[in-house]
């Protein structure tokens, strides 16, 4: 790498699904769904190198897919073929920290953070639109990472309503299997028709403990749990101390606590071999954090 070109660090944190609710299926496959999207302030490490050789360079371990087919490397070129600029390059390294197949959305996260960096680092100058325009090409969860706020989402995850939601620590386990979005969604045992939250249900965009013990669920738990036993058995361990609930497609499993000191002694107590994390959930994206930072610097 050239020390002179310019350079990025970023976080591309996880997210949780609060809530999720299939509404149902259109006719191009997708499903109209409606969640509450949880930012976390944790995730992976992506450094962007900013060069003018026309090459993408990626050193993405332990993500089992074709550098080509990495959504770090599908952003990078979406966004300088959008703008024309083919002769523009960089060299990326991420370092893991968010288990893929897990439902807190890490290909998605990498993707919007490799969209937020590279604009800025290669000046490209589009707006936040343009941007979570990009990331729904690239997946339905890239647009609420772009844009980086805590959001209830409808249509299939792209119309976003930001929200703010009581401060707590989540408990994240990643039972030890791997769940296919595509797979999920496409199993004729799922759930598409549960009825719509009204928008007025969501009050004055705060969401408190009452509204997510009122709301919280996911249509796809009890299909995972089904095919997947494992999953069940985390959730099932979890509950013995707060509510627990499966995100996304899973396979990880989180619930909510007061305080940090609370969720680490829960986290202490899991069975040996048992992987997870505990974060803060965070409305405002880390990534636009640092990037307000890192603009205010130069
Ligand atoms: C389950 C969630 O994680 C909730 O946040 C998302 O809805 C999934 O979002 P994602 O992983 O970004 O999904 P994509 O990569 O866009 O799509 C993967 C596959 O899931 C299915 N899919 C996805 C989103 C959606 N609203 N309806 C779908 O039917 C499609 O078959 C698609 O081929
Ligand atoms: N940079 C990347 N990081 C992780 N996975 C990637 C990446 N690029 C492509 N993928 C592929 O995308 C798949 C899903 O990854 P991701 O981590 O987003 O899953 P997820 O946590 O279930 O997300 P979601 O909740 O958005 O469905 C992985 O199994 C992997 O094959």
């Amino acid at each position: 790498m050239n020390a002179s070109s310019p350079s990025l660090t970023l976080t591309a944190p996880a997210k949780l699904n609060l809530m999720l609710r299939i509404l149902g299926r259109r006719n191009d496959g997708y499903h109209e769904l409606q969640t509450v999207f949880q930012l976390l302030d944790f995730g992976d490490t992506l450094d962007f190198q900013a060069t003018r050789d026309g090459l993408i360079h990626l050193h993405c371990p332990n993500v089992d897919v074709a550098p080509e087919q990495n959504l770090i490397y599908r952003a990078a070129q979406l966004l300088r073929q959008h703008c024309d600029r083919m002769h523009l390059g960089a060299s990326i390294s991420v370092e893991k920290a968010l288990p893929s197949g897990g439902g807190i959305g890490g290909g998605s996260s990498n993707a919007a953070t490799t969209l937020l960096g590279l604009n800025h680092l290669w000046g490209c100058e589009l707006d936040i639109d343009t941007l979570a325009e990009l990331g729904r090409q690239l997946g339905a969860d890239v647009p609420v990472f772009v844009r980086g706020r805590s959001a209830f989402a409808e249509g299939v995850g792209e119309r976003l309503t930001p929200v703010n939601i009581v401060p707590r620590w989540y408990l994240v386990l990643k039972p030890a299997c791997h769940v296919s979005t595509a797979a999920l969604f496409s199993d004729p045992r799922l759930t598409r028709d549960s009825a719509a939250i009204t928008l007025a249900a969501l009050r004055d965009r705060r969401l408190n403990t009452h509204w997510l013990d009122e709301y919280a669920g996911n249509d796809f738990q009890p299909l995972v749990e089904d095919l997947y036993p494992e999953v069940g058995e985390a959730r099932a361990w979890l509950a013995q101390y707060a509510k627990a609930y499966l995100t996304g497609t899973g396979a990880c499993v989180f619930a909510g606590f007061d305080s940090e000191a609370a969720a680490h002694s829960v986290f202490a107590e899991r069975p040996a071999g048992w992987e997870g994390f505990v974060a803060r959930g965070a409305d405002e994206s880390i990534t636009h954090r640092q990037l307000a930072k890192f603009a205010a610097s130069v």
